[in-house]
Parts: C-alpha cells; structure tokens; sequence
C-alpha cells in the first residue's frame, strides 16, 4: 500500500471506530433508561473495573499496552457516565422547549469561564446563547433578572484557591446552585501567524495568567507584557494585529475559536493547574437519587466556644461527608463568619432532611444554596492485583445501595495518609517504584515505563542531578515528566539539596531525599515548605528518623513517607511503625536473589510500598516477579 491508500484505511477505520462509539453511547444511554425503570445508581465501579481488566486482556493479545487501553476506555466511560446522569437530570426537570440556553459567564468568547460554560452546556441538546459579563455581580444580575437561564462562575483554583468575590456575592443571591464542573487550566503562548518564541517582543494577558507563569516568564527577559481585562480579550486583539512578534497567553480551546494556535504550552508554575466552576439559575433543580450529589448550604454560627464543631458533629453523626468548608466574614459585624459548606449528599436524602432539621435548631442562619449532580467521575482504577491475576474479578455482589454510591472516592485513613499522583498508598496494595540508577536512552526509558506500567506500577525514578549544568538538568526533569506522564505513572527524583528539591518539585510528583551533610537540615525545612510527597530515608537510630520527620511535618507538608534504604533487620522496622503513624517503604535492590519473597515478608510486617532499583541493562523479570508475588497474595 502507499501513503495514499494507508490514510484511505485509516480514514475509514477512525470512521467505523465513530459509529461503534455512538452506538455504544445509544446503549449506555438505554442503560440509564433501564436503571430508571428499576432504582440502580448510575455508576458501577464493580462492573466498570471488571470491564476493563476484560479489555486490558484483549488488548494484551492484540499487542496494546495496559495503559493505552485503560486510558482510552476512561474517557469512553466518563462522557458514558456524565451522558447518563445527564440524561436522568433531565427527565427528572423538564425544560421548556427551548432551542437554544443561554448562559452568562465573566470575559469574552474563549475565556477560560466561557469553555466551561461550554463544557457544561454540551451535554444539552439546546444551541447556546452567550451573555458576556465583565463583572461577577454581573452574571448574578443577569440571570436574577430573567435575562440568562445560568450562570457559570469560578468559585475555586487548586493553585489560588477560594475566589473569595463569588462566596461574597453568593450570600446575597436568590439563585440556586444547580450544577459543578472542574475544567482544567492550561496556559499557552498563542498566536496568529506562523512565528517562533525568539521572534517575540509582547505578550498579551490577564495579570492572573501572568502570575500563574511567572516562572515560565521570567526566562523570556526581552519580552514585555501588557495587561488587557481577561485573557479573551488578549486572544481578540492578537487575532485582529496578526503579527509575529505579538502572541496572547490563555487556553488553547479559547484560542482556537479565535483562530489562533499555541507556540508554548504548559507555562503555569503550578503544573495541576484546575478551575472548579459552579452553575447557578433561578430555579433549584431535584437531582435523581442514582447520581451523586452535592448540597452547598452557608450558615453562621455565632461565636460561642465549640459552636462549629458542633454543628460538624450533626454531619458526622449522620454519616454526611463535607466536602469545602470555606469561611467568609459577614459585613457588618466584625470578626463573625459565614461558613460555606459542601457536603457529599442529596439534599431529599433522609440523613440530609435529619442533619438540616438539627443544624436549623442550633445555627443562627442557615440557607440551602443548592442541590446538584456531582461532576468528579473519578477513574475506575485496575488494581494491580486485578491486573497480574489477569483475570476478571467477580463483579462485588449486585447490590443496587443508592446511599453508597456516595462512598465511592476513596476515605482517609486516620495516619497520615500518601497520596502518590493518582494513588493512595495503602497495606492492601502497596506502592511499586522502580528507581533507575542511571539516566537512560529516551528510548529505553519509555520501555522500561510501559513494563512499569504493565506491571502495575506506579512511580518511575530517575536521577536527574548532578551530571551537568542547569539547563541539561531541565530538559532531564521535562523528559521525565513527559515520559511518565505517557503511561500514567508519578515521575520521582532523588535530590540532594533545597535547591534541586525545588527545582524538581515544578515538574516531577514524588521526591526522594538524598540529604548531603552540610545541607541535612536545609533540605528538611525546604521538603517541608513543599507541596509534594517526599520520601524520607531512614536516619541511623530511630530517634534521629523521627526527629527529622518532624522536621518535615511541621513546616507543613503532611504528605511524607519514610523508606529504608538499607535493609535493615525486620525488628528494627517494626520498632520504627510502632512510633511513628508515617508508611514505611523499602528500597530492594533488582539482584536480590530472594527479591519477591522478601518483599512479601515484608508487606506482611507492614511496609507500604517497594522501590526496586534497577539499572538500564538489567531485565525486568524481577520487577514482574515482585509485582506478581506483592499483588496477588
Ligand atoms: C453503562 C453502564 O453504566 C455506567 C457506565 C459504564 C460504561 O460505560 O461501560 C459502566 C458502568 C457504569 O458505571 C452500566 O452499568 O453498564
């Protein structure tokens, strides 16, 4: 075949491949209809996860890796899931028929508030009319007064937090909440002609977007930046200028729309950049209880000793998860607040109905700001034990539990509990990180990546420091970023000093500490200022590991782990959990004769997770060995 007729054959392929995923979309929504019919929640995580071991099988035998397959059927399942609740949302609350919905949001088309109200509108049949606000006040005025059905506000940003005007304006409102959604935020330079980043002299933004990069920013000295009202403006005015010297810093979706395309991408300092945004209308919706819900209530306490925690107390009594727990001050009377409370349940629920009538009794103001489908479908994971048995778990014991479909993302532990990108490290299934000893081939890193991976691994190290200038130690963390990244794992480095630590905090997920004398106690207070999970190697006596993992606690950072790095004598590890609430990992070397079966001992005494150091030219069987042995007992 030539070119030509491959890319016929594709063309036709991707073609067959559309059809099957609207048929498929039809049934899940025949699904929805049926479990209407006969009371089941909408998500299934039991059948969900069943299904994708099948598929991870059938891939395997047709030569697809694990992780293509899984995140591919992650999406399919999200669009069926949120396709469906959707679906009971609507035959739950009739509209009007109206042809189009229209919606007010801050900026102007390709704002970051309008692809989310996009986003959130796409599951709607209706066309969308669009109500550019420049103000927040203004989205609330214009949906109060009739002239919009919604209202799509940013209420919270995993790197700025609480949008303190929108929980303001919300005291006020007669509207209700009626839906969520997260979007996330990824910064570009985009632009209108065909150009290069040195060819640059001005950038245009918003001056949020310009302090969320920063970073990114400050490496681009010649380049000025000009402010404009939001970040869509700045996509208008590139648009009309069409010149290469000039780009716009915003969303890619936002600037396609103004036909512009992206030179630079990912330029936040944060790099887990996500808006959550609510939805607001004039009339409270019900919400099917298959779904899972949301309730956002506010209420004031007064100031008498102990008047939150109780009010908390109703909530855990009930069973209630709270989701936020933001305070506001209440204009007017200095040093009193207006709490701001999600909790995870349906408002029309009988524990709800019973915590509102108690909270009522002992608040001095309490007012329901709404009641709406919960938009996190957290991805079903494939266990690793699922997926080294290689073989289909029985689907749990069909039990159509409306109140348990709230349970589904997974509780807190009452340690201290790690959360490694995705993954919740616990005894049940430990945590599986391979370090490499040295800097591979990208080609080699990528393959040793998808085994990790189809092992069920979940972290990839590799050392980055210390083998050449900055620059060369840049484009090491970038790759491995991007590489692990690819097949879904937490990418991890060793560093030695608080520099490093925070160079490789920007970029990578977990952090192993490798303390040089002079900078030992540095490097704790700076693992401590820091966001990310850091594992602490063990100290020679345990009153010296304990007291540097209190230094790292109390700068703050809660997300640590100790690892012992030299093998020590089981009794000695076990002495160390008796003390300390922190999991406990252990490094294993790939030459260990006895690898798997140490690791399975050592599961049994407690230990939390495993990282086998491996160099490039070992073979990986040890590494499957280890996975097998750790995730099927
Ligand atoms: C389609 C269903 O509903 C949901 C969607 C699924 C899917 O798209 O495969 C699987 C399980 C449920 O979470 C179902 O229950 O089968």
């Amino acid at each position: 075949m030539n070119l030509d007729e491959i890319r016929t054959h594709i063309s036709s392929l991707d073609n067959e491949l559309l059809t099957l995923l609207a048929k498929r979309k039809g049934l899940s929504l025949d699904v929805a209809r049926s479990k209407l019919q006969n009371p089941r929640p909408i998500r299934d995580q039991a059948r969900e996860q069943a299904l994708l071991v099948e598929l991870i099988n059938q891939g395997r035998t047709l030569g697809l890796d694990a992780h293509y397959v899984t995140q591919i059927y992650h999406t399919i399942i999200e669009d069926s899931v949120l396709s469906q609740q959707a679906l009971l949302q609507e035959l739950l609350n009739p509209q009007d028929d109206t042809p189009a919905i229209s919606v007010a949001f801050l900026g102007l088309r390709g704002s970051y508030s309008n692809m989310a109200a996009r986003k959130y509108l796409s599951r709607f049949k209706a066309n969308m009319v669009e109500h550019n606000c420049d103000t927040f006040q203004q989205i609330f005025d214009t949906v109060e007064s009739g002239q919009a059905q919604y209202g799509i506000l940013p209420i919270e940003n995993t790197s700025s937090g609480a949008i303190n005007d929108v929980f303001d304006l919300i005291q006020h409102t007669s509207l209700s909440i009626v839906g969520e959604l997260t979007q996330p935020i990824e910064h570009c330079i985009l632009v209108a002609v065909d150009t290069d980043v040195s060819k640059l002299t001005t950038l245009y933004t918003h001056p949020q977007v310009y302090q969320q990069c920063s970073q990114y920013l400050a490496t681009l000295p010649g380049v000025k930046v000009e402010f404009c009202a939001a970040s869509s403006n700045a996509m208008e005015l590139v648009a009309q200028l069409q010149r290469p010297d000039i780009g716009a810093m915003g969303s890619a979706d936002g600037g396609e729309l103004h036909g512009l395309t992206p030179l630079v991408k990912g330029l936040a300092n944060q790099k887990q950049n996500m808006t959550r945004f609510i939805v607001v209308a004039r009339k409270p919706v019900e919400v099917a209880e298959q779904i899972p819900a949301k309730t956002s209530f506010i209420m004031s306490t007064g100031q008498q000793s102990g008047a939150l925690v109780e009010t908390l107390l109703v909530l855990r009594n009930h069973d209630i998860p709270m989701t936020k727990l933001e305070s506001r001050p209440i204009i007017g009377n200095p040093w009193e607040e207006m709490f701001y409370v999600d909790v995870a349940a349906n408002v029309n629920c009988a524990a709800m109905r019973s915590a509102l009538a108690e909270l009522k009794d002992i608040v001095h103001y309490i007012k329901i700001l709404g009641c709406y489908p919960s938009a996190e479908v957290a991805p079903t994971r494939v266990s690793s034990k699922a997926l080294n048995q290689g073989q289909v778990p029985a689907p749990l014991a069909a039990k159509p539990s409306l109140q348990h479909e709230q349970a589904a993302t997974p509780t807190k532990t009452a340690g201290l509990a790690l959360q490694v990108g995705r993954f919740t490290i616990s005894q049940q299934e430990p945590l599986l990180a391979v370090l490499l000893s040295q800097w591979p081939e990208r080609h080699d890193l990528q393959e040793i990546a998808r085994q990790v991976k189809e092992q069920g691994g979940q972290v990839l190290g590799v050392p980055c420091f210390g083998q050449g200038d900055n620059q060369f130690e840049q484009s090491r963390l970038q790759q491995l970023r991007e590489v692990a990244q690819q097949f879904d794992l937490a990418p991890l480095t060793t560093v030695h000093t608080p520099e490093q630590l925070q160079r490789a905090a920007e970029s990578l997920d977990v952090l192993l500490l490798e303390p040089i004398t002079a900078k030992h106690n540095e490097l704790l207070a700076a693992a401590g200022r820091s966001t990310r999970p850091i594992l602490l190697p063990l100290a020679d006596t345990q009153a010296q590991t304990l007291a540097d993992a209190e230094q790292v606690l109390a700068q703050g950072n809660q997300q640590l782990a100790l690892i012992d790095t030299q093998a020590r004598p089981l009794a000695d590890l076990l002495r160390l959990q008796q003390h300390s609430r922190l999991p406990l990992l252990s490094q294993l070397t790939q030459a260990d004769a006895v690898l798997a079966e140490l690791g399975v001992v050592l599961k049994g005494a407690g230990v939390q997770g495993f990282c086998l150091t491996i160099s490039e030219d070992d073979n990986l069987v040890p590494l499957q060995q280890l996975a097998q042995r750790l995730y099927q007992d």
